[in-house]
């Protein structure tokens, strides 16, 4: 017998038994670990949609929400993917037409049907949101709001969503829900962080919502929203001015300067040079101003800009009414108001003014800001038009008015200083969302937020398969090792023989 061979029949692998189990116990290992990784893989990407209308006071937009399937209810990742914005005004201005507030809303509907996978539209819920235009109409004439409820409701029950339904939304849902939004988006909720204050500015109405230490609901209870959302108690501060969106500001800023019923009006919040004839009848069409319109006056005036930041901002402070306050402290119009605290996300037309006018930066000091925007008011309108020939002119004329108005309503309104201006951040979208009332209110209506924190799994997937795969691999090393007394028996048998 040669050495090699002595060798090859002494060594116990060799042997047809141990190979077989071994070769057994690798196709266990692997099978162990490959039904391991298959069972736990997150299963490959399959998304649910949610859709939100929010139908404005100026205009309506539609946005598309996503997120994973599986993890519906815990994981703070819904995301938006898309928005359409709506052609032509609000739907509150179909008063008189109802049926083409329908019609106006058909194109961005098309849109959603091409973005969400058509397997999924029967599943994805529709909601349409109203605020502060449909609130005034309402208020005016609610026959006519009905109408377009109606009209409304028949577009959207003909796509193939899920349809959850049209409604107004009260002043306090509007801000807690952008509250909920701003801190969703930036994953303050699920780990417990200090909030951020939220400040939406729209056409016809105004949000300021925020926790504050020294508030707890029970002075004011009418501006107080309790929310537990992942295990943590909010006692959310929040009030909703109707009239104080900067389209109906404007309007009592001219109905302040034309109780006389004056022909022409030289208005320091327009521009020098501007000039533009305006209706009365039109001017006072609106609840905030309706009862102001002044009697005998003629059909029209000449609307006339100076551009004067200064005498502005007079009149802007005139809209507000500071003579009394019933409680502990008060914004304006008599509204309580807790001390302010924490960083503040300013949205929707506080973005779109002050990114306009290069003021997004609130590192700048404030006298700066008010420096910056006095040279803006006083340049002539010519000059304006020509620097910006694509702006539309009904937001260009404006935003000198409205520059004025957002500085006076945080300063003077909202009792922000100097040094607290700056824990003011202008926000347009949190991660590719857009940061307003939508996305909150979704995830409310979907549950998508619980009240207490999910239970998250005790170890990340990959550590999971590491311990399972050593595990494994430990087990069959001891049953290999455990078959130790048959290794010499094997070996030896022969040589008995
Ligand atoms: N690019 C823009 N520049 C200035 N203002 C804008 C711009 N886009 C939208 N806005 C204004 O933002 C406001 C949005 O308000 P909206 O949401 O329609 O009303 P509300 O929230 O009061 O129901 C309107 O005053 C609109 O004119
Ligand atoms: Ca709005």
């Amino acid at each position: 017998m040669s050495a090699q061979r002595e060798m090859k029949e002494k060594n116990p692998w060799h042997t047809p038994v141990t190979i077989i189990i071994t070769v057994i116990g690798v196709i266990a290992i692997v099978a162990l670990v490959t039904v391991a990784v298959l069972q736990n893989r997150p299963v490959s990407q399959k998304y649910k949609y949610g859709i939100v209308l929010d139908a404005g006071s100026s205009h309506t937009a539609l946005y598309i929400y996503e997120w994973p399937a599986e993890k519906d209810n815990n994981t703070g990742r819904v995301e938006q993917t898309h928005s359409c914005k709506v052609k032509g005004k609000g739907i509150s201005s179909y008063a008189s037409e109802p049926w083409k507030a329908g019609e106006s809303l058909t194109l961005c509907m098309q849109e959603a049907e091409q973005k969400v996978p058509k397997k999924r539209h029967h599943e994805t819920p529709l909601y349409l949101g109203a605020t502060a235009g449909m609130r005034l109409l309402n208020m005016e004439n609610s026959s006519a709001s009905d109408k377009v409820f109606q009209a409304v409701e028949k577009a959207l029950q003909k796509s193939p969503f899920s349809y959850q339904g049209a409604r107004i939304l009260s002043g306090q849902e509007e801000g807690a829900f952008g509250w909920v939004t701003v801190n969703y988006l930036d994953d303050r909720l699920m780990q417990g962080l200090e909030t951020t204050g939220a400040l939406d500015l729209g056409g016809a109405s105004t949000q300021i919502s925020f926790v504050s230490d020294n508030y707890d609901g029970s002075e004011s209870p009418s501006n107080s929203v309790a929310f537990r959302l992942y295990g943590n108690d909010y006692n959310l501060y929040t009030h909703s001015f109707l009239c104080y969106g900067k389209d109906q500001v404007l309007r009592m800023a001219l109905a302040q300067q034309t109780q006389s019923g004056p022909r022409t009006i030289l208005d320091p919040c327009f521009h020098p040079g501007y000039t533009e004839i305006k209706n009365y009848s039109v001017l006072y069409d609106s609840p905030c101003v309706s009862d102001r319109k002044p009697q005998g006056a003629p059909v029209s005036f000449n609307h006339r800009g100076n551009g004067s930041f200064g005498q502005c901002q007079e009149i802007v402070k005139s809209v507000f009414n500071f003579t009394s306050c019933k409680y502990s402290q008060c914004s304006f119009n008599g509204v309580f108001q807790p001390l302010l605290q924490g960083p503040f996300g300013a949205f929707s037309a506080y973005y779109f003014v002050m990114n306009f006018l290069n003021l997004t930066d609130t590192s700048i000091p404030l006298d700066t800001v008010k420096d910056k925007l006095t040279r803006y008011c006083a340049t002539p309108w010519d000059q304006i038009k020509l620097q910006h020939p694509n702006v539309k002119l009904n937001y260009l004329e404006e935003y000198c008015f409205s520059g004025t108005y957002i500085l006076t309503l945080l300063t003077e309104g909202y009792n922000f200083t100097s040094e607290s201006y700056s824990n003011i951040k202008f926000i347009k979208k949190i991660k590719g969302s857009d940061a307003g009332w939508t996305l909150g209110y979704m995830l409310n209506l979907t549950n998508m937020i619980p009240a207490e924190a999910p239970d998250s799994p005790p170890l990340p997937h990959a550590g999971y398969v590491s311990i399972v795969t050593i595990i494994a691999l430990l087990l069959v090393v001891l049953f290999i090792l455990s078959l130790r007394p048959l290794w010499p028996r094997c070996s030896k048998q022969p040589h008995i023989i």
